[in-house]
């Protein structure tokens, strides 16, 4: 279980991420859903200890993210695709992070199989596809065996075969009694995927609601995002 109790986080004098107080719980996906810049991957970052909050905490089965003992095998999360070292290849990227937090080597070709990596596993990452990159992220994630995944955003740049690799996988892990708490702006993608939905608007919680609570206004699921969403976003879509 992911909890959030008031987390705040201010840069300069704006507030990104205002009081925010959510328990994300496992078995199913939770979308994470808010326009551009409503502190999804924010609250994301502080959830990982990559940004301390200004009030309130972030725990992770109970613990806070610093005070675990071996992150890697309790969280596993994709933020950034871009960052492996181009020289290196998926294998050795893997093994090096698995010598390093007393994840079984046995983990390194399982988490490959997992992402269909295996068969271009000693080549350069640099030389990897966006797609591929998507996959090595997410190999990366699985690497711990962790219970709590967390995902900003991982369909952005994929193609639609890569989309619903993306979804299938998400869906199987929460079968599995995983927390998948996966950030995205996109309702409609979401819908697909998430079961749960934590909507968020200029750092502030709108609704925890779930997909079908959602769908059954009457209108359609992007009508009833907006309508939730429209009093903290100006007519460009962007946050004001
Ligand atoms: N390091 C930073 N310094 C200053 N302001 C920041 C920083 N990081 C985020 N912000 C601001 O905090 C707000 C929330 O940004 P954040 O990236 O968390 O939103 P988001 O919901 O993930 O947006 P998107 O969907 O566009 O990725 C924005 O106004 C952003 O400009």
């Amino acid at each position: 279980m992911i909890e959030l109790r008031e987390l705040t986080k201010r840069y300069g004098g704006r507030t990104a991420v205002d009081g925010l107080s959510v328990r994300v719980q496992p078995g199913v996906v939770t979308g994470f859903l808010g326009p551009n810049g409503s502190g999804k991957s924010t609250t994301m970052r502080m959830i990982l200890g990559l940004d301390a909050p200004d009030h309130g905490e972030a725990l992770v089965g109970g613990v806070r993210y610093r005070d675990l003992t071996w992150p890697l095998r309790t969280v596993g999360a994709l933020l950034d695709t871009g960052a492996f070292h181009p020289g290196r290849s998926a294998r050795a990227h893997l093994s090096a992070l698995a010598a390093s937090n007393d994840i079984p080597a046995t983990r390194v070709e399982r988490v490959l199989r997992v992402v269909g990596l295996s068969d271009v596993a000693d080549r350069r990452a640099g030389t990897y596809s966006l797609g591929m990159r998507q996959r090595l992220g997410v190999a990366v994630a699985l690497l711990g065996d962790p219970a709590v995944l967390l995902l900003d955003e991982p369909v952005n740049g994929l193609d639609p075969e890569g989309i619903r690799w993306i979804r299938d996988l998400l869906r199987g892990l929460a079968a599995e009694g995983r927390t998948v708490f996966v950030s995205s702006h996109l309702i409609a993608e979401t819908a697909l995927t998430a079961d749960r939905l934590v909507v968020i608007g200029r750092g502030r919680l709108l609704a925890e609601t779930t997909v079908a609570e959602l769908a059954t206004g009457g209108d359609t699921l992007e009508d009833a995002f907006f309508r939730l969403t429209s009093p903290v976003t100006d007519h460009h879509g962007t946050d004001v």
